[in-house]
Formats: C-alpha cells, structure tokens, sequence
C-alpha cells in the first residue's frame, strides 16, 4: 500500500522541517479546506508555493472546497500530480476536465454520507477515488470501518470495466485500521496523526506500508 502523510496534523511554524521527515512518503497529501464546504479552514495556494522546492515527494491535493474550479489553477501551479474534487461541489465535471485539460491527474470523492453510486458518472474518467473514513474538516478523529463497503464494490467496478483509478482512503487510519484498509483494496492510505503524531515518521511510514 502507498502512504500519504496528510500535512493537516504537522506542526505549521516548522513546515519545512515535518515535511523532510517524511521524505520516504510516496505521496504529500494537502488538505485544503475553505470554511464552507467543511467547518474549518486549513491552507491555501500560497501557503504550499515553495513545497517542491523542498520535497520531491508527489502533491496529492484534495480540495475540500464548494468551488473547487475556481482554484484548480493554483493549485496545478504549485505542482500537484493529482488533485481531488468532490461530487458534492459546484461544477464537478468542468473541474475533472479543467484539472486533466491541465495535463494531471484528477481524483473524485465524497463525504462519509454520501452515496458511493453518485461517482458512477465519473469513474470511467478519473485517476483516483478517495473514500473518506471520517466526516472532512479534522484530523485525529476515528476510522469509519463501514466505509470499507464503498472501497469493496470500487474494486468489484474496476475489476467489471476496466476502470483505471487507484483507491485511496483518508481518516483514522493507524497500524490496526490500515491492515483492515488494505484487506478491502486500497492501494494509497492517507495518514495524519498516526505520522505527525510519532517522533520517527520514516518508521511509521514503512510499518505501515
Ligand atoms: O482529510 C482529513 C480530514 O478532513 C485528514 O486528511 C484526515 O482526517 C487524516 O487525518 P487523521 O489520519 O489524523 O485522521
């Protein structure tokens, strides 16, 4: 399984510092939040601008945002390779064509109550599919072992269309959750706490992988 330390939990007044210790990573997972589409905000744009010039570490940016056209740019220009919408904002299609039009790849999501069946009309299109295990808006919060369902029957659709998404799975994973994770068939883990939490991440990071 890939890991993807979400930066939501580092501390922000040493970013560079918590982001070289997680360098084995495969992905830097960017939770952005705008105060509306969730109830917190965390980072813009500008915040990130200087991440590539400190990490070579792939950007896996998820936007949890109500308009999330309006910002694809910017974040395209801090040099995500993927970048999340969800299906429960404004204008998703114009969004997966504006991020692929961009030349990278586009992932769809939705919130724990949401129904896995409103991603059909996309799956045939997108590059990754995010469950998230907890409610978005904060880290620490405990897995949602019922959304392994919707994990379960992406495989079972991938496998039936030959559909091309990774799945990935975001909250509350640690090392018991993410063996009950990769049983279902996910193939990338977001992690916070359990990483930012931990003195040696690098440890963290391949214990659970
Ligand atoms: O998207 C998120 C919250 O919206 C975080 O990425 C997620 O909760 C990961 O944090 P933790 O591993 O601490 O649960």
């Amino acid at each position: 399984m890939f890991i993807a330390p979400s930066i939501l939990t580092a501390d922000f007044n040493q970013l560079a510092t918590e982001i070289e210790s997680v360098k084995s990573a495969d992905f830097l997972h960017l939770d952005v939040m705008d105060g509306h589409f969730v109830p917190n905000i965390s980072f813009g744009s500008h915040v990130l601008s200087g991440l590539k010039k400190i990490s070579k570490v792939p950007l896996d940016t998820h936007l949890m945002l109500s308009n999330p056209l309006d910002y694809i740019d910017q974040f395209v220009e801090i040099g995500s390779s993927y970048i999340t919408v969800h299906v429960e904002a404004n204008k998703v299609q114009e969004s997966i064509n504006r991020i692929k039009a961009s030349g990278i790849k586009a992932g769809i999501t939705l919130k724990p109550k949401t129904k896995v069946e409103t991603l059909y009309p996309y799956l045939d299109q997108v590059d990754l599919v995010l469950i998230m295990s907890v409610e978005p808006g904060f880290g620490g919060q405990k897995f949602m072992v019922d959304q392994l369902e919707k994990v379960k029957a992406l495989v079972e659709l991938r496998k039936t269309y030959g559909y091309h998404y990774m799945i990935e799975i975001d909250g509350g994973i640690n090392g018991d959750t993410a063996k009950l994770a990769k049983a279902a068939g996910v193939d990338i883990a977001v992690v916070g706490s359990y990483i930012f939490n931990a003195k040696d991440r690098d440890a963290v990071i391949g214990s659970l992988r």
